[in-house]
């Protein structure tokens, strides 16, 4: 008998990222080639049309694996029955926007998102978030749904940790698939850590093959402002790019890896305060994310760690005294 279809819902699916995300979905490349998926389309009723373009788009793919696709602007549809949960659509920061609104507004479509989730997704949900600012939407929704375990609710860095090989790689004149170990810290913000101390390539610690001028100054930076740089360049945000990373989250969640780097609740390791949806060198065993531990923390990385989740926990204030919490 054919496997059941995989439920996987993305928000925000008229948008650039959308459009980038699903057809990959559909042609088998986020749970696996001969995984059939069921695809749930959520967006805010003025990109419903837009959405149901898609869908007919979609349908001329005909894809083997892709059993059906459904449209609505209600979450409690959108997530009924949801194993996967791709939270893409958030409000983006506009002119003359105060922090405190960006995080009010996202607060209003994370909330009841998680709530949806909380109310209607299967047992075995997992969430990734990609709306901006992703850790701390990825704590809202998180927040909105006690009933789901807490470490199902993931934001993501991977597009930072693909960023950071790709730099690597390059200086080093190496391919991408000689470097291990790569690790993102903290918030997928301009304060994250692309740590070259525990990286290797060929077996030796990257940050002995690089100079200090280089890491410190071209390496972080270009890494941890890479999302702007696109910005400036295209006139848009990543967005292929940044599906790529999706996929690559939730394959490897699904599916295992021994190390890369997601954004997942903490537990506390490494200093870093329990509840916050911080960066970690993680494994996946079992369908489930795990810490890599043991791993030494030198003066640099230390600072640069405890910059960035400092951040976290700011953003981690302010929803509560929004209420959002
Ligand atoms: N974590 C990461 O590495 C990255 C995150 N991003 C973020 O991803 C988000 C989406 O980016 P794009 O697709 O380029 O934006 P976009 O503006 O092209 O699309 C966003 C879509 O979300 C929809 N939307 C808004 N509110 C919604 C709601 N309540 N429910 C359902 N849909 C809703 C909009 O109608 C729109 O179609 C942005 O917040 C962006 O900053 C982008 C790149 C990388
Ligand atoms: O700033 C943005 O919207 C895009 C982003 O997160 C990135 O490219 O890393």
């Amino acid at each position: 008998m054919a496997q059941t279809p995989v439920k996987v819902t993305v928000t925000g699916a008229a948008g650039q990222i959308g459009y980038a995300l699903l057809f990959r979905i559909a042609s088998g490349h986020l749970l696996g080639a001969d995984v059939p998926v069921k695809l749930s389309l959520l967006e805010i009723p003025q990109a419903v049309k837009a959405a149901e373009g898609t869908a007919m788009e979609l349908d001329d793919c005909a894809f083997p694996l892709l059993s059906g696709i459904e449209i609505t602007d209600d979450a409690n549809k959108a997530f009924d029955g949801a194993n996967i949960a791709l939270l893409v659509g958030a409000r983006p920061r506009t002119a003359g926007m105060e922090r405190g609104d960006l995080l009010q507004a996202n607060g209003g479509i994370f909330g009841p998102q998680g709530k949806a989730i909380n109310d209607h997704a299967a047992d075995d949900i997992r969430v990734l978030v990609v709306g901006n600012p992703a850790n701390t939407n990825a704590l809202i929704a998180q927040h909105s749904a006690p009933d789901v375990p807490a470490e199902r609710f993931t934001a993501m860095t991977r597009l930072d940790h693909n960023r950071a090989l790709s730099q690597l790689a390059a200086k080093l004149q190496v391919p991408v698939t000689e470097i291990k170990k790569m690790t993102i810290w903290g918030n997928h913000s301009a304060t994250q850590y692309p740590d070259l101390f525990h990286a290797e390539v060929g077996g030796k610690i990257a940050a002995e093959l690089v100079d200090d001028a280089w890491l410190r100054d071209t390496f972080i930076p270009t890494v941890a402002k890479r999302g702007a740089a696109i910005i400036e360049a295209r006139g848009a945000s990543s967005a292929a790019s940044a599906a790529n990373a999706a996929i690559d989250h939730v394959f490897d969640w699904v599916n295992g890896t021994e190390w890369t780097s997601a954004a997942i609740p903490s537990d506390g390791s490494y200093g870093v305060p329990e509840g916050l949806i911080s960066s970690f060198p993680v494994a996946s065993r079992n369908g489930k994310w795990e810490i890599i531990q043991g791993l030494e923390i030198d003066a640099f990385s230390r600072e640069r760690i405890d910059a960035s989740v400092r951040e976290l926990e700011e953003e981690r204030t302010a929803v509560r005294e929004l209420g959002l919490i």
